[in-house]
């Protein structure tokens, strides 16, 4: 036992395996340290020193051929004898997880090349020229094998410490009957300082027959057992083996004792097996293995195609492998994905931030929005100045997004990432279009990352900064893995002088068994054999739809967020503001040139007693509908797709679909109504109308009125179709001919240039047209059955024209039916782009 408050309560054990004695840290909190360095497992011999809880000064334990003695500031002691050893061999380079052991020895250990990097002109034969040494010829010569080859590989995850060996970072006593509150808040019994976690998040029942309890009080991020969350309020029995996970914080009971285990980010990771099949039967994704120690930051690059982007999908578990799984912290994350998601964090490639905000705003809503309901502003800005002072951007938080400089901006998409303290953070090509100073100011923030105890992932294009990873993967053609281990011995494994003659490889022998090689190469042996020899898992595809992450907020304060946030970045584009009052003006103006000064009434020949066509009237009635449809549609036609990253993302975060979807429909809605109105008002005012209204009453304001409404209707309908060629589309220039297609398409079915009704057919397709019925309720009120008879059969008049408030109130009615149905499908399309756990 040792009394020193940096040594955890089980931080490691000394054991002797018939050979050897060894030394095993069991996930200590501090550490355990062998020649300055931290190690996992390790072989120990006579003159060997361990320092517990940190390098320099903690507690050390002396090996020597005797005795083992541990001296430390606060004179803790222990010994144990040592038997003398029969072979020593330098235990820097051996029985370290590979990991530490590549750290450790990385200089000396590099596979020695078997042939001169290749640069002259390619062979013929792949099997000559890509692998420049062949899998058997891989293995190193006698003598030059590293030592760690005889040790376990993968990065210290080839049998990672099991969560529940792992050292409590503190502990309590639950006497029975006792009760113990978790929270934020200061009066609860076990206070977590984790803004994932509610104030009054759950409880720990102690029961007076012995049982324990945990029961959730309503928290915002759920409490989950063993990672599946708790139903909210609900209670669970819990045994010695059940793990609750509140935020950031583990607890377990060991008899009465509740242990806490609070993830500070150092967890390794690991990848088994990955394999993702596509409709087809197609892999695309192809037995994908490797793991890291705590602290790492792993490179993955490869050619364009190769599964890159499947990778980091499969292992964020926005779309789950089909066989395989991934370990975070020895914890399947496809199976505890609820609990696990919280300490995920992925930075797509395309920003995820309001570009238009500034930095300090634009992450004040995203914090809003990931960060319980119950946070104060004042606890989320304090996370967010930390988080930018973190990131040195706290000079920039009041610039626009818009005005930083590529890097900066990649920055700030970190800083938002890092809101919630994630221990694993996923990057998407953050270095793509900088230059490359700032690919380097980049992958050295990202490095910092990792060395501030977090795990790191990044998908790259760039190779000028490999060497700033402690791994690297690289992607073959086809989805399997080419390589894994140190960055600085890839290029010898590959035969090649440059990362371009690599890819030029991939690209000319697309059909070589790249993997094969891999596999057969001893740095497979090194670097990821171990992690390999695990039996795969099934990924269950039907569990997501139990594992659905709780929401952080509720529905109503995400939605009012949203609409200020919307509100917000429209206001801050003062141009599109003046585009929106400017569009329906000059619409309602232009209209005005047509036939100017004539009225929009019933024209009977006095002579003839006869009515005929007032063209006048539909030509103002078909420009105001069209301007109304053309302002609404344009409104919304970019808005989800120009969103699409961002709106993934905090998906993934837990946002509601409705929530996102109803703050559109609101902040666009109005603008779309305001435009149809000003359209309507500027358009109708100054002509003659009937001043017999249907609904309103009688008078020109009240007709003005009701001819605009059908306007304003009209617009909502157009910007809901708008919506949903926005949520369909691949890309945003792909809504360009939607948006001219949808227009002159209502121009047809306005019923103002020919006659719908009688003609089959084409009537019943006018059903489905927005405008059709606008102009139908319009008409209703001006009595268009008169205005705009039919010539050739003058019995025949259109039911939707009648001058009656049902024939108006029913082409209203349908107006509003379509833009229903247009968010219907709006919220079908828009779950194609969500990670899959969060589709239902
Ligand atoms: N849903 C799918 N159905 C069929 N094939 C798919 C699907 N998704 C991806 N693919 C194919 O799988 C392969 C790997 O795609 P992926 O996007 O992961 O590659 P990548 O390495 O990220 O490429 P890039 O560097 O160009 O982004 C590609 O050939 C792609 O066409």
């Amino acid at each position: 036992m040792l009394d020193d408050a940096r040594v955890s309560w089980r931080h490691a054990t000394i054991s002797w395996s018939g050979r050897s004695w060894f030394i095993e840290d069991h996930g200590s909190t501090n550490g355990t340290f062998v020649q300055g360095h931290r190690i996992h497992q390790m072989e120990i011999g006579p003159g060997s020193s361990v320092h517990l809880g940190n390098a320099n000064d903690g507690p050390r334990l002396n090996l020597s051929s005797g005795t083992s003695t541990s001296s430390s500031s606060s004179a803790a002691s222990a010994s144990a004898s040592v038997p003398q050893q029969s072979h020593q061999q330098p235990y820097a380079a051996q029985g370290a997880s590979p990991g530490w052991a590549a750290q450790q020895a990385a200089p000396q250990q590099s596979v020695p090349q078997q042939s001169a990097p290749h640069t002259g002109p390619q062979p013929s034969a792949p099997h000559h020229t890509a692998p420049r040494q062949s899998a058997h010829q891989q293995a190193p010569q006698a003598g030059t094998v590293p030592q760690q080859q005889q040790q376990p590989a993968g990065g210290g995850t080839a049998a990672p410490p099991s969560h529940g060996d792992r050292s409590p970072t503190t502990f309590h006593r639950l006497d029975l009957g006792r009760v113990m509150r978790i929270g934020r808040a200061l009066d609860n019994e076990l206070v977590v300082s984790d803004l994932q976690v509610s104030r009054r998040h759950a409880e720990f029942h102690a029961m007076p027959d012995g049982r324990f309890e945990i029961r959730d009080l309503g928290s915002h991020n759920g409490t989950f057992v063993n990672g599946v969350p708790m139903a909210k309020g609900g209670s669970a029995l819990l045994g010695p083996n059940d793990i609750v996970g509140v935020g950031h914080s583990t607890f377990r009971l060991v008899g009465d004792r509740l242990e806490e285990f609070v993830d500070t980010g150092e967890v390794s990771f690991s990848a088994r097996h990955l394999t993702v099949t596509v409709d087809g039967g197609k892999q695309i994704l192809k037995d994908v293995s490797f793991g890291v120690p705590e602290k790492s930051l792993v490179a993955v690059i490869g050619p364009s195609g190769s599964g890159k982007s499947t990778l980091l999908k499969a292992l964020t578990g926005y779309r789950p492998a089909d066989r395989g799984e991934v370990l975070y912290d020895n914890r399947n994350l496809y199976k505890q994905f609820a609990e696990l998601r919280q300490r995920i964090g992925l930075v797509p490639q395309d920003d995820i931030l309001h570009k238009e905000l500034t930095v300090s705003r634009a992450l004040k809503y995203a914090a809003k929005l990931r960060f319980p309901a119950d946070t104060t502003a004042s606890e989320r800005d304090a996370r967010i100045d930390e988080v930018l002072r973190e990131l040195k951007l706290d000079i920039h938080k009041d610039k626009k997004v818009t005005a930083l400089s590529g890097g900066q901006r990649k920055r700030v998409s970190v800083a938002l990432e890092l809101l919630t303290k994630p221990s694993l953070i996923f990057l998407d090509e953050p270095t793509s279009g900088l230059d490359p100073g700032m690919d380097r100011d980049v992958m050295q923030l990202l490095r910092g990352l990792a060395d501030d105890g977090r795990t790191v992932l990044v998908v790259t294009h760039s190779v000028a900064e490999l060497a700033l990873c402690d791994k690297l993967l690289v992607m073959a053609p086809g989805g399997a893995v080419a390589y894994f281990g140190p960055p600085e011995e890839a290029l010898n494994f590959f035969g090649y002088a440059t990362w371009a003659d690599v890819f030029s490889a991939f690209e000319n022998y697309r059909d070589y068994d790249w993997a094969g090689r891999w596999k057969g190469s001893q740095h497979y042996q090194l670097y990821a054999a171990d992690v390999d020899a695990a039996a795969p898992q099934p990924a269950p595809a039907s569990a997501p739809q139990v594992m659905r992450p709780s929401k952080p907020q509720s529905w109503g304060s995400q939605l009012t967020t949203l609409v200020r946030r919307y509100f917000a970045v429209i206001a801050s584009d003062k141009g599109f503001l003046a585009l929106t009052v400017l569009l329906p003006a000059v619409i309602g103006a232009v209209s005005l040139l047509i036939d100017p000064g004539k009225d929009l009434l019933v024209r009977v020949d006095e002579r003839t007693g006869r009515i005929s066509p007032n063209i006048t009237a539909t030509t103002v009635l078909l420009i105001l509908a069209v301007g109304a449809c053309f302002a609404g549609a344009a409104n919304s036609v970019r808005e989800l797709i120009k969103e699409r990253v961002i709106y993934e993302r905090e998906r993934a975060t837990g946002l509601s679909r409705s929530a996102y979807l109803m703050s559109k429909v609101i902040v666009l809605g109005a603008l779309t109504v305001l435009q149809g109105a000003l359209v309507g008002v500027i358009g109708f005012s100054s002509r003659e109308t009937t001043e017999e209204g249907l609904l309103l009453g009688d008078g020109k304001t009240a007709v003005i009125l009701e001819l605009s409404v059908p306007l304003m209707g009209l617009g909502f309908a157009s910007m809901m179709v708008g919506l949903v060629i926005s949520s369909l589309v691949k890309t945003a220039e792909r809504t360009m001919p939607l948006l001219v297609m949808f227009t002159i398409v209502q121009v047809v079915f306005t019923g103002c240039l020919f006659i719908l009704h009688g003609t089959p057919g084409v009537n019943e397709l006018s059903y489905l047209m927005p405008s059709r019925w606008a102009v139908a309720a319009a008409g209703a009120t001006l009595d268009l059955n008169r205005i705009f008879p039919n010539t050739d059969d003058p019995t025949s008049t259109d039911p939707l024209w009648d001058h009656t408030a049902s024939a108006y109130f029913l082409d209203m009615a349908a107006l509003l039916a379509l833009a229903v149905v247009c968010a219907f499908l709006v919220a079908r399309f828009l779950r194609r782009h969500e990670p899959e756990v969060m589709r239902k």
